[in-house]
């Protein structure tokens, strides 16, 4: 899958033509000039140049540490992006943590059929940014590598090209060929060998010129005796780049090795050099790949695999803040976003939150498409607030009847679904006292960004009210106490999700209409359990939104939400081990009660009804254009 952002190029790529990939390790790569060689073959091959982001982590740091990291290298790679406008370069913007970058290169070698990967070698020095040294490196890889050494160049005159006609020898003329057209330079062409009367030298040096003659851009070609380190030495200060064949050695258990030729040049000279490897290439060559592809790398521990999801889809609203871009991403998807806002008497916040995210995002800018309230019976003033601020107002009873009303925020989200048009939804609370913008754009810009994120909630700070005081970070009460230990005890997945009940978040209309909601508070918690059994730990991502200040129910009010969301694990945990938890006497709740110095209990019947994915509804089904008869993938 691609989770392009830029996919910039308006030229025909020939797409079955295996890409080139460029992994941008994080702090590490002079960027611009590997994806100068990456381009040029690219362009040579009529492919496109892929683009991804590493950030290496040493052990025994934990991923999750890298995060900061992370979100400023998805920023660089973006504006890398905004420079390569109008070129065949794809920037994939899920940048990967990793102890071990080679992993990942070898994956997406693998995933996305490549041909070439240009990256970065540090001779000499302890390559441990791929947490592999080139050596081993070439073995891993199971495609070309070109790797640049040395400082970028400045400018590009005269490339040197020492040649001995080794299997080498075709991806180093053509990644020559192909630079030197990019960069407007000349090529000379350097053929040492040891003495004159070898009949195989003549051979290759008659080959080398009979494929080269007539090149415009071969301007010099010499032979000379003695060997080739000594010759580039001695000839090295003409030249602003050269370019060598690693012609890998097999050595003991069958690792390649860089050859003792590029070895010598690279630690002979100070020019900028570039080392081409060929892929080895056997007669089994497709068993070589089968053999890569069914690697079997012992599974990941689920902490570790937490703390990557951590590191790669923790997001900061301040990534989204330019709001322009973001229209730019949604115009280029040709998507639609709607916002709704569940809503039960909150006559004090709601024109606030109305006007604020109204005027930011789509007066200012037309991010979103509308911004509907979902009422679910307000005997304040709120309904007639949000109808006076001119925005749609649906009373939740009053959507889809033929199916009955339950009470509750999950009732009202789920009718939502059949109400809003867009193909994004997100939703926010009206109970917020700090509203922001950042608080939608925040939600919805890692959806814009990624194709494989589905769902992105919201996290912050959150202090308490204790009577006039603030307490900071007092506040998630059933958070902190209910929802993330049930969590750590039965889903560890997802216990990298800072706040599993905020109120704010958004998802991909498509994967929404496939969950099954509950009514009531259960509604967070059941979408979070089933997105993660339904559609992988991955298809979730969260952004700090910074800090949100509401209005903080009392205890007993929120001991009737953990109770419901209790409820909700439950269910889950039934289905998931087949077993019967649940009976009817298990969903009432005594609620103690203290009032005239005496204390007496109050039975609540709780219970949050699941209510079916709503593409099970033919009138939904009808209503955005789906098959008439659900296929059996819609089924909760
Ligand atoms: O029947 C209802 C009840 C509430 N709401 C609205 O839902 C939002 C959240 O309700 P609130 O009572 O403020 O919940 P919190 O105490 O803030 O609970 C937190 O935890 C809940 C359980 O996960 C989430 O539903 C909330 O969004 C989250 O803010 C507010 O806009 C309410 O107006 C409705 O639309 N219908
Ligand atoms: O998310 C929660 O835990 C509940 O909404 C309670 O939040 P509070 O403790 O901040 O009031």
């Amino acid at each position: 899958m691609s989770h392009t952002v830029k996919h910039a190029s308006k030229q025909r790529i020939e797409r079955t033509v295996h890409p080139v990939l460029v992994p941008l390790i994080h702090n590490q790569t002079p960027d611009e000039w590997l994806l100068r060689i990456a381009l040029a073959i690219a362009k040579n091959r009529r492919t496109y140049v892929r683009v991804i982001g590493i950030v290496p982590v040493e052990n025994p740091e934990a991923l999750s540490e890298a995060t900061p990291k992370v979100q400023i290298a998805r920023q660089n790679l973006q504006s890398l992006a905004e420079t390569y406008l109008g070129e065949p370069i794809q920037f994939d913007l899920h940048v990967r943590v990793s102890h071990e970058p080679w992993r990942i290169i070898q994956e997406i070698v693998i995933a996305h059929d490549i041909s070439v990967v240009v990256l970065r070698w540090l001779p000499g020095h302890s390559n441990d940014v791929y947490g592999a040294h080139m050596d081993e490196l070439l073995g891993l890889i199971p495609c070309d590598v070109i790797a640049f050494s040395g400082p970028p160049p400045q400018e590009v005159k005269n490339i040197l090209v020492p040649i001995r006609g080794s299997k080498e020898s075709a991806l180093l003329i053509e990644t020559a060929l192909a630079l030197t057209e990019a960069l407007n330079s000349r090529i000379t062409l350097l053929f040492a060998e040891e003495s004159q009367s070898e009949e195989r030298d003549e051979a290759i040096w008659q080959e080398i010129e009979r494929s080269t003659r007539g090149h415009r851009l071969v301007t010099r070609r010499l032979r000379v005796i003695g060997d080739v380190v000594s010759a580039v030495r001695q000839i090295a200060g003409e030249y602003d780049l050269i370019m060598v064949g690693v012609a890998e050695q097999r050595a003991g258990s069958g690792a390649r090795r860089v050859g003792a030729i590029a070895r010598g040049i690279t630690e002979a000279v100070n020019t900028p050099i570039i080392l081409v490897k060929t892929e080895y290439r056997p007669a089994h060559f497709e068993e070589v790949r089968t053999r890569y592809d069914e690697l079997e790398l012992p599974p990941s521990p689920t902490s570790v695999i937490v703390d990557r999801w951590f590191a790669e889809n923790t997001f900061s609203s301040d990534e989204f803040s330019d709001i322009a871009h973001l229209v730019d991403l949604k115009r280029e998807q040709g998507l639609t976003i709607s916002l709704g806002l569940p809503a039960l008497n909150e006559e004090e916040t709601i024109g606030n939150v109305i006007t604020t995210v109204r005027d930011a995002l789509m007066r200012e800018y037309p991010l979103l498409d509308e911004i509907v309230l979902i009422d679910s019976g307000s005997t304040d003033y709120t309904v007639e607030i949000a109808r006076d601020l001119g925005i749609p107002v649906y009373l939740h009873s009053d959507i889809l009847p033929q199916y009955g009303t339950y009470r509750g925020k999950g009732e009202g989200l789920w009718k939502s679904l059949y109400v809003l048009k867009g193909d994004i939804i997100a939703w926010i609370d009206t109970d917020i006292v700090n509203i922001h913008p950042r608080f939608v754009y925040g939600i919805v810009g890692p959806l814009l960004l990624r194709e494989d994120i589905h769902y992105v909630k919201g996290f912050y700070r959150r202090p308490l009210r204790v009577g006039e005081k603030m307490q900071a970070g007092g506040g998630g009460r059933v958070t902190e106490l209910v929802a993330r230990p049930l969590i750590n005890l039965f889903y560890p997945e997802l216990s990298g999700i800072i706040q599993p009940l905020s109120g704010e978040y958004a998802g991909r209309r498509r994967v929404l209409e496939q969950l099954p909601f509950y009514t009531g508070y259960g509604v967070e918690t059941g979408l979070l359990l089933s997105l993660v059994e339904q559609y992988g730990l991955s298809s979730i991502a969260q952004v700090d939104l910074r800090q949100r200040v509401h209005h903080n129910q009392p205890l007993p009010a929120l001991s009737k939400m953990a109770f419901a969301i209790i409820q909700v694990f439950i269910e889950h945990l039934e289905e998931r081990n087949q077993v019967r938890l649940l009976s009817d006497i298990n969903r009432s709740m005594k609620l103690i009660q203290y009032e005239g110095g005496r204390y007496f209990l109050e039975e609540l019947y709780i219970s949050d009804i699941r209510r079916p994915p709503m593409a099970t509804l033919p009138e939904y089904r009808k209503a955005f254009g789906l098959n008439t008869t659900p296929d059996e993938g819609d089924e909760a």
